[in-house]
């Protein structure tokens, strides 16, 4: 496969799909970007930034022990860590990257195939001293955690608790004698459990902890606490720290637990922006809102959906370009054999998965816009849009992280065998996605916190009072009766509007029969929760179609002709997907018939074949390199087979012929001396 000059040719079918692309790839690439500059700017970081040798392993990590692997992800970590200060900096300081720290985030996947043990500092440490501390608190520690001398994680969850927060069991009681806090884990569920880069790197974290002051509980609050000792990294006397064990992905980010016996951290420790503790013990609270504390995890919400955005933009590209290169099976007997993209079933399988790779970006672009908006709000003292905000954050980060999860399992099924390769990186991507369903707050119970704003809006549309922008469309669906159906991307916005009202008004229905049988309001809605979650993912998946179908509009008003065409095109087919995946929905609470019905899937499968061409395209404009995919399947000049063959011959077992337990165990066996 290489020509006279070493250069090594790309797969013919994978070139001849770029040569029959109907658009210019590079126009998209700026698009997803927002901007040339700025694929410009990222270009040159990844081109001075993937060229250094600690990308090559020469054992692939997955042949690695858990140990191995975890050490080579702390050098790998440190060595990222001091390229970031060191070269990065070059391009004006970190906070001129603000949008380009989902480079540094895209870069990272180059280093690390699993997880940095200290994603958990920048990702959450960081972050909360940012959101939770004075400006005096933050001048002490944010100089010390950005040059890493502290090195910090967050640890809230506790064996016994990670969704209920309120439940969390360690103490930290306040001692005005001393001025100090005392941290206590009373009982085994108190454990912290789960904080990343807590078992074996971090010297600090952040603990969520019961306040204790002059024999009153004031709730969950975060202090910041030193668990090693700097020069040793010995835990500290009173701490009882340790790693969690192996788990189906993040397995080189040491998640640990930790406990406290009646350990001792001064009073300034407590992160006192929303609630302080006076010398004297008395406590001061200055959260109006009261929930500010959670303000972290909100922000990770936020910060996720982007994230698996960009995690199902790798496995749809791996799968189209597979897709693209891998003949198998014949259409008609004694042809040759089609690229397996050829077949419409694969088309259905994959096709959906770039679309929603937009649909999250686009949509997490938006999401960014109006957080931002928000803490902007709040720095004037204004906490008004923070409920809708939580609830719009809840609901987003739960169905794009299942969306995404589930159609990177497509992709791994959409790539057959070789799909369950490790070497493919699609079980890797995979693992790492399927946790963010879980972590920062699990599916249902987000889904339930939207649910509980949406439940507070249709009573406020009943009262005919003004609602917030994102629930405004109940006013319009109030009254009873079908949405009127209209085949047009505008019309199936509309009509996912109209069910999510129609679920959220029968939800209405059902908690007050309940009530009206005697139930009690909290037992009426814990047995309609089934109807509450599936209300708010309708209420979700209208919102996400309305803001990729308005953002693409946006966005492509100046493109070239062939990338307005092919970016309607991918919309389109999302509505249409959707709509015919919720038909039932669409029956019981508009007007749409069967006509329509078969109308919306000959039109479906019409986009398929147009977008089809394209394909290989779509995937090269977003524009992944090949270090950060780090896929036999996926590179971008499709020597598939070359790749599998040089990865397995990696594997440690083919290091020798014979491996010793033939001598030890099969050779007894096979003579019948064992
Ligand atoms: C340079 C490189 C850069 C790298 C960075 C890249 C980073 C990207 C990737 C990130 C990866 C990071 C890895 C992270 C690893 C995981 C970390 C964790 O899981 S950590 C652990 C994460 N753990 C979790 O996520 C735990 C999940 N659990 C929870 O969040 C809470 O327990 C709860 C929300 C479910 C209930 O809370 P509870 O206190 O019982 O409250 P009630 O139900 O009684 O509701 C009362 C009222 O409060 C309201 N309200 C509630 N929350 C908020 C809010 N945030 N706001 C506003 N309001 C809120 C609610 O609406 C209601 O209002 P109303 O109706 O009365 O008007
Ligand atoms: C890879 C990974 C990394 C993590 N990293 C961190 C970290 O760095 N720091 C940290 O503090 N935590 C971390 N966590 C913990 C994570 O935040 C919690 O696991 C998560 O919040 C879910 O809580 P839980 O495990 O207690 O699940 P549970 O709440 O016990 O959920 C179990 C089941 O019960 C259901 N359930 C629970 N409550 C309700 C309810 N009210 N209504 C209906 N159903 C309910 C859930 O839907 C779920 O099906 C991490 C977790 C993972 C998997």
């Amino acid at each position: 496969m290489s020509d006279n000059k070493g250069v090594r040719r790309v797969n013919e079918d994978l070139a001849r799909e770029r040569a029959n692309c109907s658009f210019d790839v590079r126009e998209i690439t700026f698009l997803l970007d927002g901007g040339e500059n700025n694929t410009i700017t990222r270009k040159k970081i990844e081109d001075f930034t993937l060229t250094d040798e600690l990308l090559s392993d020469k054992v692939p990590d997955e042949c690695l022990s858990p140990k191995e692997k975890y050490e080579n992800a702390v050098r790998k970590s440190c060595l990222f860590g001091k390229l970031v200060k060191d070269k990065l900096l070059e391009f004006g300081g970190l906070e001129t990257f603000g949008p380009n720290s989902f480079v540094l985030r895209r870069i990272a996947d180059a280093f690390f195939k699993e997880i940095s043990p200290l994603l958990l500092h920048l990702g959450m440490f960081v972050p909360t001293i940012l959101g939770q501390c004075t400006a005096e608190q933050q001048s002490e520690w944010l100089p010390r955690a950005l040059s890493m001398q502290v090195i910090g994680t967050y640890a809230q969850t506790e064996l016994g608790h990670g969704t209920f927060i309120r439940g969390l069991e360690t103490t930290a009681t306040y001692d005005p004698e001393t001025e100090e806090f005392v941290l206590h884990s009373p009982t085994l569920s108190s454990f912290k459990w789960w904080a990343g880069g807590l078992g074996k790197t971090v010297n600090h974290c952040i603990v969520v902890a019961q306040l204790h002051t002059k024999g009153q509980c004031h709730g969950t609050h975060p202090f910041i606490v030193q668990i090693r000792d700097l020069e040793t990294h010995q835990p500290l006397p009173g701490i009882k720290v340790g790693e969690i064990g192996p788990k189906l992905g993040f397995n080189t980010a040491d998640n640990g637990f930790l406990g406290f016996d009646k350990y001792r951290i001064p009073r300034m420790n407590m992160m006192m922006k929303n609630a302080q503790i006076l010398k004297d013990g008395t406590y001061v609270k200055l959260d109006r809102h009261g929930k500010m504390t959670y303000g972290t995890m909100v922000f990770i919400r936020v910060m996720v959906v982007n994230e698996v955005a960009f995690n199902l933009a790798k496995a749809a590209t791996i799968a189209v370009r597979y897709s693209a290169v891998r003949r198998q099976s014949e259409k008609k007997p004694g042809e040759p054999e089609p690229q397996i993209l050829d077949y419409v079933t694969q088309q259905h399988k994959l096709f959906i998965c770039i679309a929603t790779a937009h649909a999250l970006q686009l949509t997490s672009d938006w999401l960014w816009r109006t957080f931002s908006g928000v803490v902007t709000d709040i720095k004037h003292g204004k906490t008004d849009s923070l409920p809708e905000f939580h609830a719009l954050s809840s609901c987003l980060k739960a169905i794009s992280t299942s969306d995404a999860a589930l159609l990177i399992e497509q992709c791994r099924h959409s790539c057959g065998g070789h799909g369950y390769m490790m070497s493919s990186n699609l079980p890797l991507i995979y693992s790492f996605v399927t946790a963010t369903r879980t972590y920062e707050g699990d599916y249902t119970v987000l889904l339930l916190q939207t649910a509980r704003f949406l439940i507070k809006a249709w009573e406020q549309a009943e009262a005919g009072k003004p609602l917030t922008p994102t629930v405004s469309y109940l006013t319009k669906y109030f009254k009873d009766g079908r949405v009127p159906w209209d085949s047009t991307s505008e019309g199936i916005v509309n009509a996912a509007y109209g069910v999510a009202a129609g679920k959220i008004s029968a939800c209405v229905k059902s908690i007050r029969n309940r009530v009206k049988t005697g139930l009690s309001y909290e037992d009426a809605w814990d047995l309609t929760t089934v109807q509450l979650v599936a209300a708010a993912e309708a209420h979700c998946r209208a919102v996400i179609c309305d803001v990729y179908r308005s953002e693409a509009v946006r966005l492509t008003e100046k493109s070239s002709p062939n990338v307005r065409a092919v970016m309607r095109q991918l919309t389109t087919l999302y509505l249409h997907y959707w709509a015919l995946e919720r038909i039932g929905d669409l029956l019981r609470y508009s007007a749409v018939s069967e006509e329509d019905v078969v109308a919306l899937q000959q039109k479906y499968e019409e986009l398929l074949a147009l977008i089809r061409p394209d394909a290989v395209g779509l995937v090269d404009a977003f524009d992944i390199r090949d270090e950060i995919l780090n896929s036999t399947l996926g590179a971008y000049d499709g020597r598939v087979y070359e790749r599998l063959m040089e990865e397995a011959l990696k594997s440690p077992l083919n290091a020798e012929p014979v491996n010793r337990s033939f001598h030890m165990y099969l050779k007894p066996l096979m003579q019948g001396k064992l």
